[in-house]
Formats: C-alpha cells, sequence, structure tokens
C-alpha cells in the first residue's frame, strides 16, 4: 500500500507554505505532491487542519540521558559531569541503556523528530531500539580516555571502530555510524589520531563536543586553540560535525566554515549549564552549517526540538544584539534541513523522491491562532504536544497522538524503575 497524507498544506523547502497532499511509495520515499486523487492502493492520513512539515532532526545528544533527567541540576558541566554523571553513568548496563532510549524514543516520536544523533555506550541495544522504534540516526560510542589506564583506553578507542564498522547500516539502513570522541580535551593526542585514521578507513564520519566551556580552551595543554589543534588532527572536515561551538574565535569561525564542518547549537544546555552564547549569527554569515540539538535529557531537560527552535531563537538575538538575528525560517532550517547536512543523512525537506521523514502539526490550538505565519508558529509558539503525525522512512510511528511502534506506559515504567536502581548503585 502507498500512503497518502491528505487536505494538508505543506511547508516547503523555501519555507512557502502551499495546500497539498503528499503521496508515498511502498519504499518509503515522497513520490508525488499536489492536489492527489485517493485510489484504492492508498492508505490515507489525515493532515486536515494540519501543516505538514519535514521530520525534526536532532543533531546532538545523548537518547538515554532520559534516564538522568533531573538527577542532578544547577551545577556547571565538569562538576556535573564529574561528580554527578559520569559516576552514575558507570552503573548503567546495556539493558539500562535500551530502557533509556526507548523512553527517548516515545518523547522524540511524539514531538515530531524522525531522525537523532547519539553519542553515548552500549550502542549494540541502542541500535536495536532505534530499530524497534522505526526512527532514523546517526550513533557512535563516545571514546573518553582522561583517566583511563592505557589499555583501558585502547579499548575504548577500539570499541568505538568496531560499533562504526558493524552497525554502519543497520535497522534497513536507518542507522549510520560516525566515530566520536567525546571532546578535544577528554581524549588524548594519539587516540585521537587512531580514531581519525579509523573513521577514515571506514568512510564514516567524526562528531565530538567542541569549545563547549573555558576548559575545552587548551586541549593538549600548549595553549595551541582547540580549532587549530583539531584542524592539525583532521577532526575538521565536511563530513564531520560539532556539537556547541560556544567559545569560538573569529579564525575558529573561519576554520570551520573552510573546512566545511557543520555545528550543532544546543541553546538550552549552553544556557542551563551556564556554559555561554553560541555565535550562531556569526557562524551562519561565515557560510557554516548551523543544526538544532537538545543533549541529553539531563541537560535540557527534554527532546522537543519545538522548545530547542524557540531557545535558540531567543538566545540567537540575546548574543547578537539584535532582534533580527536567528529569526524563525533560520531555526526551522536549523532544525531540518541544516540537521540532516551535519549528519549526512537523507530527509529535512519535503521533495520529490526525499524519503517521507515528516510530522503533522495539528494548527487547532488556540496558542496557534491566528495564522498569519506558519514558520512562526513552528519556531515560536508550537510544542511538541502540538504533533499530530509522524512519518519516518515512509512509515507511520505515531497516528493520533498514538505510538504505533512502542508501548509508551511500558517504556516510561521501565525507564523509572532502572534509573531508580542505577542511582542507588552509584550512590
Ligand atoms: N565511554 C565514555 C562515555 C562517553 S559517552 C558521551 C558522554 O558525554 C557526556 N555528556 C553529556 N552532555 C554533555 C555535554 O554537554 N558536554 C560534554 N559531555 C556531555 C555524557 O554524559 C557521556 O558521558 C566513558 O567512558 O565515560
Ligand atoms: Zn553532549
Amino acid at each position: 500500500m502507498t500512503l497518502l497524507v491528505t487536505g494538508g498544506r505543506i511547508l516547503r523547502p523555501d519555507h512557502t507554505v502551499e495546500r497539498a497532499d503528499v503521496r508515498i511509495d511502498t519504499d518509503g520515499d515522497i513520490d508525488a505532491i499536489g492536489d492527489l486523487e485517493r485510489t484504492e492502493r492508498d492508505q490515507p492520513l489525515d493532515a486536515e487542519g494540519g501543516l505538514v512539515t519535514p521530520g525534526f532532526v536532532n543533531a546532538h545528544g545523548h537518547a538515554a540521558m532520559t534516564l538522568l533527567r533531573g538527577y542532578a541540576d544547577d551545577k556547571p558541566l565538569d562538576a556535573w559531569l564529574q561528580e554527578d554523571i559520569w559516576p552514575t553513568e558507570a552503573e548503567l548496563g546495556p539493558e539500562d541503556i535500551a530502557a533509556g532510549a526507548r523512553l527517548a524514543a516515545v518523547e522524540m516520536i511524539r514531538s515530531g523528530t524522525t531522525a537523532f544523533a547519539d553519542m553515548y555506550f552500549h550502542v549494540p541495544e541502542l541500535v536495536d531500539v532505534i530499530d524497534e522504534a522505526g526512527l532514523r540516526a546517526r550513533v557512535g560510542h563516545g571514546v573518553v580516555t582522561v583517566g583511563k589506564d592505557e589499555a583501558a583506553a585502547e579499548a575504548d578507542v577500539q570499541e568505538a571502530l568496531d560499533i562504526a564498522a558493524e552497525y554502519d547500516g543497520a535497522a534497513d539502513g536507518r542507522v549510520r555510524t560516525a566515530v566520536m570522541p567525546h571532546a578535544t580535551h577528554t581524549v588524548d593526542t594519539d587516540s585521537l589520531e587512531r580514531l581519525v585514521a579509523g573513521a577514515q578507513e571506514r568512510g564514516v564520519p567524526l562528531h565530538f563536543h567542541f569549545n563547549e566551556t573555558e576548559s575545552y580552551l587548551d586541549p593538549d595543554g600548549t595553549g595551541e586553540r582547540p580549532g587549530a589543534y583539531a584542524d592539525r588532527l583532521d577532526l575538521l572536515g565536511d563530513s564531520a560535525w560539532a556539537a556547541h561551538g560556544v567559545h569560538l574565535t573569529d579564525e575558529e569561525i573561519d576554520r570551520l566554515a573552510d573546512t566545511g564542518t557543520a555545528v550543532v547549537h544546543c541553546p538550552a544546555s549552553n544556557m542551563k549549564l551556564a556554559s555561554g552564547l553560541a555565535p550562531v549569527e556569526r557562524l551562519r554569515e561565515a557560510g557554516v552549517t548551523v543544526a538544532l540539538g537538545t543533549d541529553g535529557a539531563a541537560s535540557n531537560n527534554d527532546l522537543d526540538m519545538f522548545g530547542e527552535m524557540r531557545d535558540a531563537a531567543m538566545v540567537g538575538k540575546l548574543a547578537a544584539d539584535d532582534a533580527s538575528a536567528v529569526p524563525a525560517s533560520a531555526v526551522v532550517e536549523m532544525a531540518t534541513q541544516a540537521g540532516a547536512d551535519a549528519l549526512g543523512l537523507p530527509g529535512g525537506k519535503i521533495a520529490e523522491g526525499e524519503p517521507a521523514d515528516l510530522a503533522v502539526v495539528d494548527l487547532s490550538g488556540a496558542h496557534l491562532t491566528p495564522e498569519h505565519d506558519l514558520v512562526s508558529h513552528l519556531a515560536y509558539a508550537a510544542r511538541g504536544s502540538d504533533v499530530r503525525h509522524t512519518v519516518c522512512d515512509g512509515k507511520v510511528l505515531l497516528r493520533d497522538g498514538e505510538l504505533l511502534t512502542l508501548d509508551p506506559a511500558t517504556a516510561k515504567r521501565e525507564a523509572e524503575e532502572r534509573a531508580r536502581e542505577a542511582v542507588e548503585r552509584a550512590s
């Protein structure tokens, strides 16, 4: 059967809105857009009164950190990681990661996210959840070598490279991989070099936290800026994407632009951890692809890309001291097309031949009335709870607010139990 998204208005790649139906073929690709007559082969999906948008792309996060939501708040990054997060993560086993990731998948699908990037551990269990949930993702094993002996560091590097090779193309091709050193200052130079070489050999991209706080700014203790250091080690490049990019010199912005490295802005995480104001407007002006990410649920504290769009627009104006900076259309672009570009995944736009990764946003709420400008509504007024349907790779994951691939009650119960037990073990 083909799927026919009927009666809605669609957000075009140029951000115009038009009345149109969308037909999705059995391969999961968008086949036709326009005034389409329903045939007996079409299974209908009612978009009347809704806006059909590209599925949102959450370009940086740690899905299973949903288990640590609200566990440690109101602290700066280093203390938060070292005192609270890392000791508890040390207690998380594969089944915990599966439970946390399943909860994240429920939250993402319900709020219209169809693709995400994930840096964490126990990646095989995450991949199973992505397969079951029907989502699309770019995943990797996060490598940290500081505080580890040589053998443990070596094992972490090897695991990241093995995972990147083994799972690329999993879940019918919806899962792609990357090599993911945690950051330039938490992985030693030798290991970084091995990871870069391994990524190049395997033909997969690199992803890492970059210039998030002041403590990132002298990665190898020589005074060399992380931009120059990362460039020298070949971490930067047009398939790489860097999270945060808060503290950037003009020279580093030029380097990101020249190398084609994308940056994922994580406004809520940056505000919550008081990491600083990312120069989003300057990055965009320099021609850097800027995507949008929630980061983990412990520093956000949700995975709703609508909240992220609104935060990015608001804080982007404050950072630039200019109300016209980071406008509505820019954050919608960041949350869709730029995210797909940064991750090197298909989707991010509603166009013939593209895979059908989309969300239908219900416009009937009082907070979405009147309809002067639907791009403005997406950026400033809509919420994840306004999402009526979510479709990924042509498969309906959420229909009329009901999850079809996962059971939310079970996911919540399991995450609740496993989170409580992990925290008990850690204390
Ligand atoms: N294998 C590593 C785990 C790295 S996964 C990626 C890590 O990033 C951490 N993380 C989450 N959010 C942030 C952030 O904003 N900045 C830096 N690290 C973060 C997260 O808690 C997780 O420990 C180890 O041995 O510890
Ligand atoms: Zn992160």
